[in-house]
This record gives C-alpha cells, sequence and structure tokens, in this order.
C-alpha cells in the first residue's frame, strides 16, 4: 500500500518567528510516521532553522522552488546543493503559481526534477489544468502531457520515489474543490499515462496527491479514493489545528 503523504505549501506566508513556532506546536502533536508522511515546504529564508526546528520528529521540511543548475550567476535563486546542504528533503517543482508569474515551462520543469534528483531531493511535481482547459475537455491530455514533459528521462527508481502533485488551477486557493470522483480520476490518468511509458511497478508505487482547497471537510473524501494518495495543501496547512486534522485523516487511511 502507499503510505499517504500530506504536505503543507506555505508560499510566501509566515515570518520565521510564526514558523518556528508552528513546528514547535506540531511537534508536540501525535502523529505516526508509520502511517502518513508529513512535509512542510517553507519560504527558502526559514528552511535551515525549520530543519533544525523538525530534526527528531515525523516532520520533513521541503523547499518550494529551485533552480536548475548547481550554481552560477543567478540572482535571487536558489540551487539544489544550497537546499541538501541544509538538510532539506523535497522540494515543490513546477506549481502552478510558478508556471504562472514565473515563467515555468515543462522543459524547465524537467531540469529541476533531476537537477532535484542530483541533490538527493525528493520532488514534488506540480501538474494541473486551468479553468478554459476543463471546460473544452482537455483536462487529461493536457496533464498526461505535463507528467511525461515533467518525467522524461528519469529512471524508474527516480520516479518510483517521486511525488506528483494534481493541482487544477481553478481550485487553488478559490474554496472549489474538484470532486473526489473527478480528481480521482485525473489522477487515475497520471497512473496510467506512467504505466505506459514505465511499467506496471513504477505505476503502482507512485505517489499522486491532489491540492487545491483542500481542508479537514474534504479530506476524508478525497483519500477515500483509489488513485489519491495524500495532497499538497496551500491555506489549510497554516494552522496547526487544521494541519493536524488532515494529518489524522492520511492516517486514518
Ligand atoms: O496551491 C496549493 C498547494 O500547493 C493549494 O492551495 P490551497 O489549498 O490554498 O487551495
Amino acid at each position: 500500500m502507499r503510505k499517504p503523504v500530506i504536505a503543507g505549501n506555505w508560499k510566501m506566508y509566515k515570518t520565521l518567528t510564526e514558523a518556528k513556532d508552528f513546528v514547535e506546536q506540531l511537534k508536540g502533536k501525535q502523529v505516526d510516521s508509520s502511517k502518513v508522511e508529513t512535509i512542510i515546504c517553507a519560504p527558502a529564508l526559514f528552511l535551515e532553522q525549520l530543519v533544525h526546528a523538525a530534526k527528531d520528529s515525523f516532520i520533513s521540511i521541503g523547499a518550494q522552488n529551485m533552480h536548475e543548475e548547481k550554481e552560477g550567476a543567478f540572482t535571487g535563486e536558489v540551487s539544489g546543493p544550497q537546499l541538501k546542504d541544509l538538510g532539506v528533503s523535497y522540494v515543490v517543482i513546477g506549481h502552478s503559481e510558478r508556471r504562472q508569474y514565473f515563467n515555468e515551462t515543462d522543459d524547465s520543469v524537467n531540469k529541476k526534477v533531476k537537477a532535484a534528483f542530483e541533490n538527493n531531493l525528493t520532488p514534488i511535481i506540480c501538474v494541473g489544468e486551468t479553468l478554459e482547459q476543463r471546460e473544452q475537455n482537455e483536462t487529461e491530455t493536457i496533464v498526461s502531457n505535463q507528467v511525461m514533459a515533467a518525467i522524461e528521462g528519469l529512471t524508474e527508481e527516480q520516479l518510483i520515489q517521486s511525488i506528483i502533485a494534481y493541482e487544477p488551477i481553478w481550485a487553488i486557493g478559490t474554496g472549489k474543490t474538484a470532486t473526489a470522483d473527478d480528481a480521482n480520476d485525473v489522477c487515475q490518468a497520471i497512473r496510467e499515462t506512467v504505466l505506459d511509458s514505465f511499467g506496471e511497478e513504477v505505476a503502482s508505487s507512485l505517489r499522486i496527491q491532489y491540492g487545491g482547497s483542500v481542508k479537514p471537510e474534504n479530506i476524508e473524501e478525497l483519500l477515500s479514493k483509489e488513485h489519491i494518495d495524500g495532497a499538497l495543501v496551500g491555506g489549510a496547512s497554516l494552522q496547526v489545528d487544521s494541519f493536524v486534522k488532515l494529518l489524522e485523516a492520511g492516517e486514518n487511511v
């Protein structure tokens, strides 16, 4: 069975003081890491201190982006070796906000995914369609193409380790969630895409999260679906109480 993975994506929220306080409070909660994997993807500024705060706990720390080059004259960017050196374990790659506001493309996403593996970072690879694409019934084609582009050139072992997050853009931060059945259908299409190219073992091991207005009220139904193995959560990951409820739902799958 695939272990559920619940990841908070804090985006550009929280100060360092608030972030450390959150991790200290969360550490005090009883969460069974054999049943659910817990990740917090925080602003790059806080990663070092959060890795330290989360040491020897059930919490893993992730970044929200990285540059594909290992070093160079890229003002304001953060590299894989820099993240790895801080003790970061995960990195979100290709979030729709980065595709939309920072010109990330399928090609740059693929380069970043490969750079993540070169630095022993596990990528959380984000894909998802716009409302217009959904209304034109293009969702599965768009999402499958994004997945194929992102994972091009990966080994089977790398893909098994990867996490894919299906986040319909129209559901992010809007309060609109895809129905659990719709989300499951797209996650199934992603798994079938992987099956066609990489075979049964990889496809059945790959963990696929849903993201987009996930909250304590809807997570149980989402996680009850066959192809949804966790959630990538924005708003509801910012408060300890609601995040813990999401983790509890993960433990109880
Ligand atoms: O973008 C998201 C997580 O990466 C989803 O954000 P919300 O949970 O706030 O809709």
